[in-house]
């Protein structure tokens, strides 16, 4: 729920939404098969780092919470959309900049997020001219990564730190040993500590990253949401033959 009027969830359906569902339904059952548990037993924080990004906090194999909310544009600093803000922005752009509410929602949607900040939205590019000492993509880089900790923290408690898995997943989730480094880093004392030489290895397929004596797994998950989407579809047609 949203705290405002109780009559816009009652009229509207104004309500906190999610999205990414289909490639978190996809990795509870991977991880669910990697670790031989039914999914009921599953609690994982999932983090699909796209171009679109959200966290989900998964207890008993269902989501609890999740950062997006009616939109794509809540929760997490993305490539170009801005993620949490004040909607108060919207009125000081309105009256500074005599923009509509249209044009800002498109501005927060487009051309916020890591590009707003550094003119860069590709994470891959944004690392590199980090790396080469480009303040402006450092910048860009601490934000979108204190955003995730952030709900990292939340979904932590939560769960209340019975957590069999941290998992990253989607293109930033999946190839970025920065991005999953930084995200994980001075967690040792809440059970989650990476092996650097595992975080950093190249490969494919699902695999595990956590240092030797981590309470909680560490997991890449390479996520396949078409073929989630076959699986549901294919499930769907099934039923309806029964
Ligand atoms: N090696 C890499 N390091 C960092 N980011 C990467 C790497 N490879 C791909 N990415 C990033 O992954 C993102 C795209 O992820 P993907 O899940 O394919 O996106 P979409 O949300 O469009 O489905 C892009 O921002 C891209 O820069
Ligand atoms: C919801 C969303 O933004 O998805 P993606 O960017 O992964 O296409
Ligand atoms: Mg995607």
């Amino acid at each position: 729920m949203y705290g405002i009027p109780y009559s816009y969830y009652e009229e509207l359906g104004l309500r906190r939404y999610g999205f990414h569902g289909t490639s978190y339904e996809y990795i509870v059952t991977q991880v669910a098969k990697h670790f031989e548990k039914p999914r009921k037993e599953l609690n994982i924080i999932a983090c699909h780092l796209g171009a679109g990004a959200s966290l989900a906090a998964i207890k008993n194999g269902s989501c609890i919470d999740t950062t997006m909310g009616i939109t794509p544009l809540e929760g997490l600093v993305m490539a170009t959309r801005s993620g949490d803000i004040d909607p108060a922005v919207f009125e000081i752009l309105e009256s500074s900049r005599k923009m509509s509410i249209g044009q800002i929602s498109s501005v927060l949607n487009k051309e916020s997020g890591i590009y707003g900040i550094c003119g860069e939205k590709d994470m891959k590019t944004v690392i590199e001219l980090s790396e080469a000492g480009s303040e402006k993509h450092t910048l860009a880089l601490q934000v979108y990564i204190h955003r995730i900790r952030k709900y990292l923290g939340a979904f932590y408690l939560h769960l209340g730190g019975r957590i069999d898995a941290v998992v990253f997943s989607a293109g930033v989730g999946e190839r970025s040993s920065i991005v999953r480094h930084m995200a994980c880093c001075g967690l040792e004392l809440l059970g989650i500590t990476l092996d650097k030489d595992k975080n950093q290895a190249d490969g494919d397929g699902l695999r595990e990253i956590q240092a030797e004596g981590s309470r909680i797994k560490v997991l890449i998950v390479p996520t396949d949401e078409e073929l989630a989407i076959a699986q549901q579809t294919l499930e769907v047609v099934n039923e309806s033959h029964a």
